[in-house]
């Protein structure tokens, strides 16, 4: 490959060096600087750069059919990606390729994006393999751009290597059921705005954008149990951690500009210092964080909190920098508030289009409640098997995070082939393709909270059922995001029954960023029970 690329550059230099003769030929013989001479010079200038870029693009392109892995064909100069004015989200993208590949009854594939080898398995035992037992692999995402001139970027989800492995061991015992059953209540309480909010939307008959309210709640929830503050979301229209909450998750073209480039060109982008966070939302959570942690410390204020967790980490332990401390806490934020918010909104979306379902899981959260005088505890909410099953069905037919990620980071041979994946390679795994597969889950459009019972369990495959992850780098807050989700989905059934409102565009659009949402909202009326 790299003898390759060596004889591609060669290639490209040569041809750059013959214009440029031809080029100082020309100028010495132009003796009038005449238009004609001008013209000529200009065309012969863009037919050199052409055929460089051609030729450094037929190269790339003959990429994956050089290693064997079966490919689509790829265009100039997007690649197989679909050009940007199109509008179509990368991870429809990447769900149609592995819905091309399937078809083709191939177990992986290769796509380009611009130039760029793209590596897209398919078969269910290549991602386990993958994700979990040839994880020393594949155990980087390969997103770290620049990450040492940002203040927040140490944390779980971007550092890679050595580093991500002791963060994650030291992390791991933050999110143990202890810890969770410890948090309870913080989270617990964050319910109270929550239901005196849609108590008065239902009395004035107003309807619900749902996802504005379910944010509001997650971020609530996120700011009270990672920072220790009482955001009130719901008081404060535009509180700062909702401001800066949805700045985060904010997609323009210059921003997606800016994420490709980096992705494409990491070196040069690290040259260049492009960075993906803006400095206004970073100097927040700084900010936010140094001055949570020194009022607590300089006050020896405990909280049952994840913020607790940390300074005892930093402060007994000596396990953690100050900098990891804000980039955890921010990680926890960001990575927490709008994936539980999106998943409760399809959650909804569905209960109110499925009103068997809706009372099937009230009736089971009033009979378990009952068994616990009518009080909401941790014991009880693992109790409610049906909501669990409701859950897992939601984050099946909208999985959130749609793909997953991985660099690979040695040379890898693929199983069933004499293939080879080279170290430096991104692999792109379509949780959405997956889970929307008929082999796998047939008839996928229709919601069935059934296909989780525990008759039903052992007939998911491994490797086809991606919500979460898989493998060590697993997401780390499952415990977490699922008991905000079930503390979340009770308040609301005990008490208010819902529907849809017309303004819900169904069927439902996806509207994919970095998370997957409704295009349009989910619009709901409310009654109170
Ligand atoms: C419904 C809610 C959630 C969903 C669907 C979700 C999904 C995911 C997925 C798909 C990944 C990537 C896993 C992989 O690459 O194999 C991930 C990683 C991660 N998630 Fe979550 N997540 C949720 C909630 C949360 C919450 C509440 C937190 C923290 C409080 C959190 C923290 C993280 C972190 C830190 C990582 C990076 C882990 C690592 O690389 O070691 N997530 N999440």
């Amino acid at each position: 490959m790299v003898a390759k690329s060596k004889q591609c550059r060669q290639v490209v230099l040569t041809i750059v060096n013959i214009g440029r003769t031809h080029l100082h030929h020309f100028l010495l013989t132009c003796t009038h600087n005449n238009k004609l001479d001008i013209m000529l010079l200009i065309i012969l200038l863009f037919t050199i750069i052409y055929f460089a870029i051609y030729y450094y693009f037929k190269q790339q392109f003959s990429y994956w059919s050089r290693r064997s892995v079966p490919g689509l064909e790829p265009s100039l100069p997007f690649g197989n990606i679909a050009p940007p004015w199109k509008n179509i989200p990368p991870t429809i993208q990447y769900a149609n390729f592995y819905k091309e590949f399937k078809t083709r009854r191939q177990k992986h594939g290769g796509v380009y994006l611009f130039g760029k080898p793209m590596y897209i398995p398919v078969d269910p035992d290549l991602i386990r393999n993958i994700l979990v037992k040839d994880f020393q692999y594949f155990s980087g995402r390969g997103i770290h751009f620049n990450a040492e001139m940002q203040q927040c970027f140490d944390n779980l989800f971007f550092l890679d290597g050595p580093r991500w492995k002791v963060l994650r061991q030291k992390l791991t015992p933050t999110f143990s059921s202890g810890k969770m059953k410890m948090m309870f209540n913080t989270m617990l309480d964050c319910t109270k705005p929550l239901r005196k909010k849609l108590d008065e939307l239902a009395d004035n008959e107003e309807v619900i954008d749902i996802k504005d309210i379910l944010a509001k709640f997650t971020t609530d929830v996120i700011g009270s149990c990672a920072f220790g503050i009482e955001c009130n979301t719901f008081e404060t229209e535009d509180s700062d951690f909702r401001k800066y909450g949805k700045k985060v998750f904010e997609e323009n073209a210059f921003k997606a500009l800016k994420m490709m480039f980096a992705f494409n060109y990491e070196n040069l982008a690290k040259k260049l210092g492009v960075t993906i966070l803006d400095k206004e939302i970073e100097d927040f959570f700084v900010k936010i964080s140094m001055e949570t942690y020194n009022y607590r410390v300089r006050n020896n204020i405990k909280r049952k909190d994840f913020m607790q967790i940390l300074i005892e980490l930093k402060e007994v332990e000596k396990n953690l920098t100050m900098k990891e401390l804000i980039s955890q806490v921010f990680a926890f934020f960001v990575a927490g508030f709008d994936t539980s918010s999106a998943t409760l909104t399809f959650c909804l979306f569905e209960l109110a289009s499925n009103f068997d379902i809706q009372d099937r899981l009230r009736q089971e959260i009033f009979e378990v409640l009952n068994e616990y005088n009518g009080e909401i505890t941790y014991e009880a909410i693992h109790e409610m098997k049906y909501m669990e099953q409701v859950i897992n069905e939601t984050l099946r037919k909208y999985p959130v995070v749609a793909m997953i990620l991985r660099k690979c980071s040695q040379d890898y041979q693929v199983p069933f082939s004499n293939s080879i994946i080279e170290a430096g390679t991104f692999t792109i795994i379509s949780a959405m393709g997956l889970h929307r597969d008929p082999e796998h889950f047939p008839n996928p459009e229709k919601f069935d909270p059934d296909r989780f019972s525990e008759a039903n369990l052992s007939k998911i495959r491994a490797g086809t059922y991606l919500p979460f992850g898989d493998g060590p780098r697993i997401c780390i807050g499952v415990r977490f995001g699922m008991m905000q989700a079930k503390i979340c989905l009770i308040t609301l059934l005990r008490n208010f029954e819902f529907s849809l409102n017309t303004q819900t565009k169904v069927p439902l659009e996806l509207d994919f960023g970095f998370i997957t949402n409704a295009k349009g909202g989910v619009w709901l009326n409310c009654q109170k029970l």
